[in-house]
């Protein structure tokens, strides 16, 4: 079994993430071989291309000048042949170029989301699921077209760059010269502009997280919307959203803008000045017109290195941007760390009934994102194997906080969680949750079938386990009047089904599940009596020998407990049987009260 590897504090650290594409590395490493390649075929076609210049020169020198035209048809062979080399060097380069972008990319995103998963849910309370999303697609989607077609340019533009200039030098020193002295007239800018579109970049990115987040919220949220006839609100808040990111990435095209004016002006005008001495030099026969045409190919080819340089550059500065904003998902540590002892299974089973499996010894807790109050205080108390035990306690008392602290979703601050004999922070956490099976106050569904949603509790579960779990959890019925009975998809959030439904789908889960601990959260809640009945009559050998929490606000779960415990602001404040706590405890008795009458209404109506 893999287990999640040891991770320790601070969400996102900002500091440490190390910026620019050089974090991207150990993603290329794989990909030795077709980088060599790729890097083969660019100097093979950047090579290529610098000696026509060479065939310029021949074609002009030797075929039209001489005007023999058994050299013109040679120079023109020596042309074609380069032609094709030019074309094949340059089908491989793009090729594996644009391979090696998508398939680093397509890593980069399979790393990020293995990663996401293993942080604990308040990175998820800090930083929203949307704007992840948004970097794990749109970011991603930049760097790929970076790595897949920028960078190869700026590579290719390089080696022109460098091989262009040497050509020069060596046909002509003084004109090279004259047109070296403009390259830092260009570069200057390029500098200067690029680290402005850089942090543009960024801004224009998170602007565009957040049109995202907005549009996913509002969508996904659109029977509240409508019901609040909020339509118009909402259209013209998200149009101001819309609008910030529009400015912003104005503001990035400006300063590109800006860029290339500058490159275009001062690049040509440094090939004008050349012209002219070279001019001058082949009226006065210092050079023959074909050195001229050829040095006026190879300035262009220079000019235009420069020119894609600093256009990429821009390109480059954004997918520096991008994949900061990458880096921190990957390099975000989650506040659980797993532990590194296998789960004791052979001790768990050997408990025995009455002994004690789960302790809370003196837990306080605060929720990462209200951290001066205290959800859980001075909390301490056990659990039986094989004992019912019901949480009982007005809204907000903490109750659902207790499961999440057993699931380690979050770690108390104060005291310690333990579970047969030992704190549950030693345990490795995949192992630790599987002992737990969770019926939650929400289900959660997947826009899957509902073979594949019931599976989620047991991948290994065989479509007749899973229709027999969803028959002891009186799910069987409805599940098979939908159109396509477990082939029916349930539509995102299981839109498809009634809370009563899911929350039907939810316990059969939990039986599916088969772990030795049940946590029921409100189990009930959603049902009609008569299915409510139905699924506490199939809870009931589930439950059996089996140690259970229930979070009970319903009459029938609290008179079947063993044990109830009334919580009310985060501190027990009774623990007993129904009947004694309706003696010693105004809170439960008052608790109680409601329920009685309220059951006794629905009796009469
Ligand atoms: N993720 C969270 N971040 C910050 N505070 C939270 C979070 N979840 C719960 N709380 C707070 O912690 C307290 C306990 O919440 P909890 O959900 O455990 O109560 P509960 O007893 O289960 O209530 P209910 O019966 O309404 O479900 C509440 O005051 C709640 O506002």
């Amino acid at each position: 079994m893999s287990k999640p590897e040891n991770v320790e504090n601070a969400i996102v650290d900002r500091e440490r993430v190390d910026s620019g594409i050089k974090t991207f590395l150990p993603f290329l490493r794989p990909y030795r071989r077709h980088i060599v390649l790729a890097l083969i075929a660019l100097v093979v076609t950047a090579g290529t291309m610098l000696s026509l210049g060479k065939g310029v020169q021949m074609l002009i020198d030797q075929g039209l000048a001489s005007g023999s035209e058994a050299g013109l048809t040679h120079a023109l062979m020596i042309f074609i042949a380069l032609v094709f080399l030019l074309g094949i060097g340059s089908f491989c380069r793009f090729y594996l170029v644009s391979w090696i972008g998508e398939r680093v990319v397509a890593d980069i995103r399979q790393a990020v989301f293995a990663h996401l998963l293993t942080l604990s849910p308040s990175f998820f309370e800090d930083n929203s699921p949307s704007e992840i999303q948004s970097r794990i697609t749109s970011d991603t989607t930049l760097l790929q077209s970076v790595i897949g077609s920028s960078l190869s340019i700026a590579l290719r533009s390089s080696l022109m760059l460098i091989g262009g200039i040497l050509f020069l030098l060596v046909m002509h020193f003084k004109l090279t010269l004259i047109l070296l002295t403009c390259v830092p007239f260009v570069i200057v800018p390029v500098v200067y502009f690029g680290r402005r579109v850089r942090r543009l970049s960024r801004d224009s990115q998170d602007e565009v997280a957040n049109v995202g987040r907005y549009l996913s919220q509002a969508l996904r949220h659109i029977k509240v919307v409508q019901a609040f006839t909020h339509e118009k609100h909402d259209a013209q808040r998200f149009s101001a959203t819309v609008d910030r990111a529009f400015n912003v990435s104005v503001k990035r095209i400006q300063q590109r803008s800006w860029l290339t004016l500058m490159v275009i002006l001062l690049s040509m005008s440094g090939i004008g000045v050349m012209l002219w001495f070279g001019g001058k030099d082949v009226i006065s026969g210092a050079i023959s017109a074909g050195d001229l045409a050829s040095f006026l190919f190879y300035s262009i080819i220079v000019a235009g290195a420069v020119g894609a340089i600093s256009e990429v550059m821009g390109e480059l500065q954004r997918a520096a941007g991008a994949a900061e904003r990458i880096m921190e998902l990957l390099s975000a540590k989650s506040v659980v760390v797993s532990g590194s002892t296998e789960f004791p299974s052979q001790r768990m089973a050997e408990i025995r009934q009455g002994e004690e499996v789960i302790k809370f010894d003196n837990v306080e807790f605060r929720y990462p994102t209200r951290p001066d109050y205290a959800a859980l205080k001075n909390l301490s108390f056990s659990i039986k194997q094989g004992e019912m035990l019901a949480l009982v306690g007005p809204s907000g008392a903490g109750k659902s906080t207790l499961f999440e602290l057993l699931l380690r979703f979050y770690d108390p601050q104060q005291g310690g969680v333990y579970l047969a004999g030992e704190n549950i922070k030693e345990y490795f956490l995949d192992d630790l949750r599987q002992h737990f099976a969770l019926v939650p106050q929400e289900t959660v569904l997947f826009d899957q079938t509902v073979y594949d949603n019931l599976g989620y509790a047991n991948r290994n579960a065989s479509k007749e386990s899973i229709q027999y779990a969803a028959s002891q959890a009186n799910a069987h019925e409805f599940i098979a009047r939908l159109d396509k009975g477990y082939e029916t998809r349930l539509g995102e959030d299981g839109v498809r089904l009634s809370g009563g439904q899911r929350q039907r789908v939810a316990i059969a889960r939990a039986i599916l599940k088969d772990a030795p601990i049940l946590l029921l959260d409100e189990a009930t809640s959603a049902l009609d009596a008569e299915s409510e009945n139905k699924v506490q009559a199939a809870l009931e050998p589930l439950m059996k020998g089996r140690t259970t929490l229930v979070i009970a606000h319903r009459l029938a779960t609290v008179l079947n407990a063993d044990r109830i415990v009334v919580m009310d602001q985060g501190e027990i404040i009774a623990q007993g049987t129904h009947v004694e706590l309706l003696e010693t405890c105004a809170l439960y008795k008052r608790l109680a009260d409601l329920q009685f009458n309220q059951h006794d209404d629905a009796q009469s109506d």
